[in-house]
């Protein structure tokens, strides 16, 4: 009987130790079950994985709530294959009350359409880089992602990524507004109850709307900020508050397209609307 145990031994530590997730799903899998659950379009995606690496900058335009804009989210590549694989699922946009059954397509409140993407090597590793922003917070899980499509006369009126309600125990903890085409005249992402940074020195006006013709007294907090699509850029948001509730200064809109094409790409991230 121990001549059998050890004789099996090395097996065990050679084969079934390394190959058992294969078989029975990892702790994290299994831990993520719960929340498949709760929404079928949740996913886990902190699957080892082998992605290129990616060179993006920074930069912090709010602290509260945590705003910040990123330079070059996307390759080129990766934008290009995205509108790719989206160009033949695209479905005009819904809008809901928070319930699955609720779901409209409401012209007056959005109009553009959506593709819910199949996850590739390309989006695993996008969801990957996703969470290795928000540093590897416990407990998170990123939606399937999707791009958005609005042509000339496109929008989405004013609204909050969050959902409100009491109670709630997950919600969309963060956004990231990906901008995959921004060929477009138009179509800025606009915060109204943003201030706008001071734009005297560093970039801000390549990514923002700055209106020369609007200066401000010296010191005078000008509120509104409306972000340019510029291909391949992003921003991340944080949508909840440490206790759980959603920020109302997240309320955004896509302004109308002028004239030409913007797709972006959602990727959202949900976790417990509480921080412990
Ligand atoms: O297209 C935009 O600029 C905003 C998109 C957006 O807010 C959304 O899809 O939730
Ligand atoms: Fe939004």
């Amino acid at each position: 009987m121990i001549g059998y145990f050890f004789a099996l031994l090395p097996l065990y530590i050679l084969v079934y130790l390394p190959l058992r997730h294969m078989f029975f799903g990892s702790p994290e899998d299994l831990s993520n079950q719960n929340v498949v659950t709760y929404n079928s379009s949740l996913i886990a995606s902190d699957e080892p994985l082998s992605c290129p690496a990616h060179s993006y900058n920074t930069f912090i335009l709010s602290h509260e709530p945590l705003i910040i804009y990123i330079e070059g989210f996307l390759s080129a590549a990766e934008s290009k294959h995205l509108l790719e694989i989206s160009e033949d699922k695209f479905e005009p946009s819904t809008v809901t009350s928070g319930t699955e059954e609720d779901v409209s397509i409401r012209k007056d409140i959005r109009l553009s359409e959506v593709a819910m993407l199949d996850r590739d090597d390309v989006v695993r590793c996008i969801e990957h880089r996703a969470r290795d922003f928000q540093g590897w917070r416990p407990n998170l899980h990123i939606e399937r992602l999707r791009t958005q499509r609005y042509g000339t006369g496109g929008y989405y009126t004013h609204h909050y990524d969050w959902s409100g309600g009491s109670g709630r125990t997950q919600n969309r903890v963060s956004t990231f507004n990906v901008y995959v085409l921004g060929d477009c005249e138009g179509g800025g992402t606009q915060f109204p109850r943003i201030s706008m940074p001071e734009t005297g020195r560093g970039r801000w006006c390549e990514f923002l709307e700055c209106k020369d013709d609007e200066e401000g007294e010296e010191g005078e907090e000008k509120m509104g900020v409306t972000f340019r699509p510029i291909t391949g850029n992003a921003i991340f948001w944080e949508n909840l508050g440490p206790d759980g509730n959603g920020y109302e200064e997240t309320w955004h809109a896509g302004l109308p397209v002028l004239s030409g094409t913007k797709v972006g790409l959602n990727i959202w991230s949900w976790g417990p609307a509480r921080r412990k």
